[in-house]
């Protein structure tokens, strides 16, 4: 179909985003806003103009690095609430009505931002978000992996004793070359023993094997990105019987250099084998995209007219940890929207 029909249909689609990482959605003026209150101190940018040049990483390891350095521009509560709301704006205005947003507690609580205040500015936003924009926002609280065992066992802390009202999940971020997961299954356990779901990133970076380690050490319900399990038919099939999704980010893939080509991207091959999938965004100033851009990209991947995205969008509903309400009324959103 016409890339204008294609991009407005999408544009206008009701949709839900289940991969998107809280820092690393901050818009490029409020990245610059804050560079510029801590110029000549960070390497980051103060010119927004400048930032698209900072954002092209040579590897995954060059992403965090530079992830880490708009991390450190976070400082106080206040940025806290100022990034969180503003994201929460570019979801809204992309007709984003439900949104996992994968927060890092313990990089702002080891910046010096005391863990009760962090989560009250994330839930002074995912409230005003909710009652201002129509957004329903939920946490991912993750471990960044490169921090190792003490990052878990904080993360861990800091989700069981604010426990803010949006937290549903539990994740596992950061490399994976040299960050094996088993090790953080004892945290995994304790977050799932009360109650959150289990969401960690694996086959972003390293093979099928770490997937296989997510999925049976950390008892993940959905993998983040797990895009090598494409190496592992055996891997496929497992996906596919026993229905976990993997949240798939393409063009994150392509920026990172995980894949060279976004025509060499393993989506395709993915969903022939039946495994389900979500279409999310990871962290879109940064790769220079936005969520309505990855559901192009995902057309365009798997050949799909108006009605296969909307399945696209209806999957990432389903495969959501949303309240029931929520999901009902989204999906019903949908289907008027594509009858219309
Ligand atoms: O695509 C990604 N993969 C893994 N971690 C990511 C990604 N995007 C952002 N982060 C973030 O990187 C930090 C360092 O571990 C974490 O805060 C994690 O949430």
């Amino acid at each position: 179909m016409a890339k204008d029909d294609l991009a407005s249909f999408v544009a206008g689609l009701p949709k839900a985003e289940l991969h998107v990482h809280h820092v690393g959605s901050a818009s490029p003026r409020i990245v610059a806003e804050l560079a510029a209150r801590h110029e000549g101190r960070s390497p980051v940018p103060a010119d927004p103009a400048l930032l698209a040049e900072y954002f092209t990483f040579t590897d995954f390891a060059h992403f965090v690095e530079v992830y880490l350095s708009v991390v450190d521009l976070i400082r106080d509560a206040e940025d806290v609430r100022t990034l969180t709301y503003g994201v929460a704006r570019d979801l809204a205005a992309q007709q984003v009505r439900y949104a996992e947003l994968t927060v890092t507690p313990y990089s702002s609580v080891n910046r010096g931002i005391p863990a009760e205040a962090f989560c009250e500015a994330i839930e002074d936003a995912r409230i005003a978000a909710e009652k201002e924009l129509g957004l329903v926002l939920r946490w991912c609280f993750d471990i960044p992996g490169e921090a190792g065992l003490p990052a878990a066992e904080q993360t861990l802390r800091i989700a069981l004793d604010q426990r803010p009202d949006g937290l549903i999940s539990f994740g596992l971020g950061g490399p994976e070359i040299g960050v094996p997961r088993p090790q953080f299954k004892p945290y995994f356990d304790a977050a799932r023993a009360a109650g959150l779901h289990s969401v960690p990133h694996a086959g972003e970076t390293t093979g099928a094997q770490t997937v296989w380690d997510a999925l049976r050490d950390l008892g993940a319900e959905r993998i983040g990105h797990g895009i090598f399990a494409a190496q592992d038919p055996e891997l496929l099939a497992h996906l596919a019987e026993h229905a976990i999704p993997l949240e798939v980010c393409p063009t994150s893939n392509l920026r990172t250099r995980a894949v060279a080509d976004l025509a060499e991207h393993p989506l395709a091959a993915i969903v022939a084998a039946g495994v389900p999938v979500s279409i999310n965004s990871d962290d879109p100033p940064m790769f220079g995209t936005t969520l309505n851009n990855e559901y192009e990209v995902a057309a365009r991947l798997l050949d799909l007219d108006t009605t296969g995205v909307a399945d696209l969008a209806r999957q990432a509903v389903h495969h959501s940890f949303a309240p029931a309400q929520v999901k009902s009324t989204l999906l019903t959103e949908i289907d008027t929207y594509t009858a219309s």
